[in-house]
This record gives C-alpha cells, sequence and structure tokens, in this order.
C-alpha cells in the first residue's frame, strides 16, 4: 500500500515513512493510493474479533510495510481494558469501545475511556508506541509540533510522555479551553513535554504547525512529526471503531447504521468516510458543528468558506471551536475524482479569497456521498445534557451533546443511528453544572488535578517564535 498527497507534488510513500513525516512535503496531506476493500465475507469474519484483534486486522490493510506480528503486539499492548478504564461506572471496559443503546435503534459509542477522557486516546495511545516502534528501526529522533483545541495535547502528551527519542512541543490557544484540559496539559512536569500557549485560535496553533512544517530545511533539521489528524496514522486508528462499532450494531453483513459525529478538524467524521469507503455498510455520516458551522455551511450549500480567529466564537463545546477543518481537504480529494490539480486550484483560491465554491459535478458528489449536517447553539447544547440525562440518566459532555442534537434531526427513521461519544462530561464542568445542576463526577485519580502546579509558555502566534523556541530545546542537535 502506497500514500500519495492530496496535492500531488511528492513521490508515493510507505506507511512507516508518512507516518515521521505528518504533512506531505507540498502541503498537502497523505491518503492511501486505493482505499483497502473489506467484503461482506470478512466483515463476517471479523463477528466475535476482540478491539485489539480488529485493530490489527484493519491496520494491517493501512501498514503493508509492517509485520503483521508487529503491528499485533503494538494492538494488544496498547488496546487493553486497563488502558481504556476510565470512563463511567459500570461500562463494560472489556469491549475498549462499547455501544451503550440508549434507545433500540439509537446508541453512544463510548470513545473517551482512555486516560485522558477524550476519544483522541483510541488512536494517540497506538501512535505512542508505533512511533517508538518506528523511530528504533530507523535510529533517529522526532519532534512533535502540534496543536489542541484541547484534546488532541493532552491525548498526546500522556501518551509520548517519558519515551525516547520523542518531545512534544504542543501550542495551545490561551484562554479557549476548559479549567479541566489545560490542567491536564500544564500540569505534566516532564522534560520531553513543552506547553506553549498562543495569543489566538485552535485555526492559529494549526497554521503555525503547518507553517514551521512547510520550511522544509526546518523541518528535515529539527526531526520535525506531527500528532493531529494530519497525520495519516490517526485517521487509520479512529477508523477501527467505526468497524468495531457496526459490528456490536448489526447482525447481518446488508445492515447499514447511521454514524453521527460531533466535528471540528473533520478527522473523526472523515475516518468514517474512509470506512465507508472500505466497504463497511454506513447509510449517513452526519457532521454536527457548534456555532463555528464552517462545516454546516457547507454541506448546505457546497461554499467552503474560512473564518479568521476573531470570526471563531468560544463556545462551551470548545475543542470544536475550529473555522478550517484541515482533513476536509482529504474528503475534497475524493469528491473532485482524486484530482490533485482541482485540490490545488481549490486551496490557492481557498487562500487568495478565504472561500471557494464546488463546481456543479462536484456538488453533486457531495450529495451523492451520505453525509448530512446540522449545527447546535449553547441553548440547544444545554437542553440536550438535560434531556438525555433527565430520560436516560446518562450525562454527556457538550460536544457529544452536539452529536446528539444532530443525530435527532437529521437521522433516517428506522435506520440504526450511533452518535460518537468524543469526551467525557468530567472535561466540561461548568458547561454540565448549567444544564443538569450538578457537577459531573470525577474519574478516579483526577481528583486533585485542579490544584496541580501548572507550566506553559504563552507567546505570540507567531511560526517564527515556535521555531526560536523549538530550536533552543531540540536536544538531539
Ligand atoms: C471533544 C471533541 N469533540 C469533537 C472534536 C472534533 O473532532 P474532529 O476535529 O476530528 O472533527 C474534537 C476535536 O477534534 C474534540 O476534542
Ligand atoms: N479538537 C482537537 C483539535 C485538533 O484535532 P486533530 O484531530 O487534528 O488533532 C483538539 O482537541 O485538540
Amino acid at each position: 500500500m502506497q500514500y500519495v498527497s492530496t496535492r500531488g507534488g511528492v513521490p508515493a510513500a510507505s506507511y512507516s515513512e508518512i507516518v515521521l513525516q505528518g504533512l506531505a512535503r507540498d502541503g498537502g496531506l497523505f491518503v492511501p493510493k486505493v482505499y483497502p476493500q473489506v467484503s461482506k465475507e470478512t466483515l463476517k469474519n471479523w463477528r466475535g474479533l476482540s478491539y485489539a484483534q480488529l485493530a490489527t486486522a484493519v491496520t494491517s490493510l493501512f501498514a503493508k510495510d509492517m509485520q503483521r506480528s508487529d503491528i499485533a503486539r503494538l494492538c494488544e499492548t496498547t488496546y487493553t481494558p486497563e488502558v481504556y478504564c476510565h470512563g463511567r461506572e459500570g461500562t463494560d471496559f472489556k469491549k475498549i469501545a462499547p455501544v451503550v443503546w440508549l434507545e433500540n435503534d439509537f446508541g453512544i459509542l463510548e470513545l473517551s475511556n482512555g486516560p485522558t477522557l477524550a476519544f483522541k486516546d483510541m488512536a494517540m495511545q497506538y501512535l505512542g508506541s508505533l512511533f517508538e516502534f518506528v523511530l528504533a528501526r530507523k535510529e533517529t529522533r522526532l519532534n512533535i509540533l502540534g496543536a489542541t483545541s484541547g484534546d488532541t495535547g493532552s491525548a498526546a502528551e500522556y501518551a509520548m510522555k517519558g519515551r525516547e527519542g520523542i518531545q512534544v512541543f504542543m501550542l495551545s490557544p490561551a484562554g479557549r479551553m476548559s479549567k479541566f484540559q489545560k490542567a491536564q496539559m500544564y500540569s505534566l512536569q516532564d522534560k520531553n513535554i513543552f506547553n506553549i500557549a498562543v495569543q489566538g485560535s485552535f485555526d492559529d496553533a494549526q497554521d503555525i504547525v503547518k507553517a514551521v512544517s512547510g520550511d522544509l530545511t526546518f523541518k528535515t533539521e529539527h526531526h520535525i512529526g506531527a500528532v493531529n489528524s494530519i497525520n495519516w496514522a490517526r485517521i487509520a486508528a479512529q477508523v477501527i471503531y467505526y468497524f468495531s462499532a457496526w459490528l456490536q450494531a448489526t447482525e447481518s453483513e446488508d445492515e447499514e447504521v447511521t454514524f453521527s459525529v460531533p466535528s471540528g478538524n473533520f478527522g473523526d467524521v472523515l475516518a468514517g468516510w474512509i470506512a465507508k469507503q472500505m466497504g463497511l455498510p454506513v447509510a449517513r455520516l452526519i457532521v454536527a458543528t457548534n456555532e463555528n458551522d464552517v462545516l454546516y455551511e457547507f454541506f448546505r450549500s457546497g461554499r467552503y468558506r474560512i473564518r479568521d480567529s476573531a470570526h471563531t466564537f468560544v463556545t462551551s463545546s470548545p475543542s470544536m471551536d475550529i473555522s478550517k477543518a484541515s482533513n476536509f481537504e482529504r474528503y475534497i480529494y475524493d469528491i473532485t475524482g482524486r484530482n490533485p490539480e482541482r485540490v490545488v486550484e481549490l486551496w490557492t483560491e481557498l487562500a487568495q479569497k478565504k472561500e471557494f465554491l464546488l463546481n456543479a459535478e462536484e456538488w453533486a458528489a457531495v450529495k451523492a456521498s451520505g453525509f448530512t449536517a446540522s449545527r447546535s447553539t449553547h441553548a440547544d447544547r444545554l437542553a440536550c445534557i438535560k434531556r438525555v440525562w433527565d430520560q436516560y440518566g446518562f450525562l454527556v459532555d457538550p460536544h457529544t451533546a452536539d452529536g446528539i442534537n444532530a443525530a435527532v434531526k437529521e437521522r433516517i427513521p428506522g435506520v440504526k443511528t450511533i452518535c460518537l461519544e468524543t469526551a467525557l462530561p468530567a472535561k466540561f464542568a461548568a458547561t454540565i453544572k448549567e444544564a443538569v445542576g450538578f457537577e459531573p463526577p470525577v474519574p478516579a485519580g483526577y481528583e486533585d488535578l485542579l490544584e496541580k502546579p501548572q507550566k506553559v509558555l504563552e507567546m505570540p502566534a507567531d511560526a517564527q517564535l515556535v521555531k526560536n523556541f523549538l530550536a533552543e530545546h531540540d536536544v538531539g542537535k
């Protein structure tokens, strides 16, 4: 299996090569040259596999240059009930990512039982082991430069802390995350972890990551790698739980399932799209946004109109406060018939005019792709958290609430619908209290998190300043 860039400007590369590169050197994103296919027969054979076995089977389709036994070892040590045991009392942690049915045909896919209480742990714990494995084989090191709106940062830091040959430089938007999210990251005192709060939004931080990665001399000299979903390994690891959820939801290989996905950087729902491209029977993918509704607007109109940080609102589902969705480029690559010249044309237009409009043929392809979208406001979010608590005794976080809200509006009657849970309520105590009148339970081990000393450096959103800091702290030079 070879990988190509959405912008067509780099030679095809293998899984192990692109894992360390993150962003392609032409500024595009790596995608498989051809999506691997999973037949109905294979789906049938996958019934009854443990999560780790399923992860091995799916990852083996993407990582053709790795031995299956190595993949199996990484998956068996990553996807254990000991790692994914931080969720609600009574959860079946052995399933790793269980579907909890609130109604016969409506379920929540629990993805937030990992060490940082968000779905990012599902891929990031695996990535930690994978990086160490690949780095050891190549006898090299990695300076990870990442951007977070609240959850990728802590997931990456927990997965990479203390690992040989890896340093993490994580950019977070100053003042735009919950208290719990800040404390999770900034309380880490490990020598290989550097937290930088940039004065701007997540998009500003992500732009810096792309600008630094775009300086190819600097990238090579300092071995810059990525943990954001621009790194294909993240997406591939997220594809696994769509298969797992579908296997839990169905008894026949012909049954389709709808997924509703709280969305920001478009990585999570893109993984669902990839699963569908591979042959998973998916009826509909619902993109749930908050008040930062760039993706909602696109799926309603065909116009992709990004916004600057002054027009990116601080909301009560803060991890989705994103107005430039990186992974959207991978979806548009498919929509254009996998045409890199057209992707370059559209992204050049986007850089100049801050928007593009698809042509009629492309818009028809979007309409046929099975996506719909819905947006939620603060009031919708609060009402949804309260209703789900009152009706089912199940407490959801504000992002998952946006997903449920969207599912209610956009689901197909009679088709089983699963909403992806993207974080635990404990991370967003103030909003939960506003919705239901009490604070969410804090999982064991996190009771004193907010009291721990914090270490973070604040700086203007300036790529050169970040480069200077990274160069100064690159121990491997
Ligand atoms: C809690 C939570 N929900 C939803 C999202 C949106 O996911 P994606 O960026 O993959 O669209 C994020 C961030 O990515 C998140 O942290
Ligand atoms: N919501 C994310 C934003 C980054 O997303 P990623 O999937 O590209 O890493 C966060 O919590 O940081």
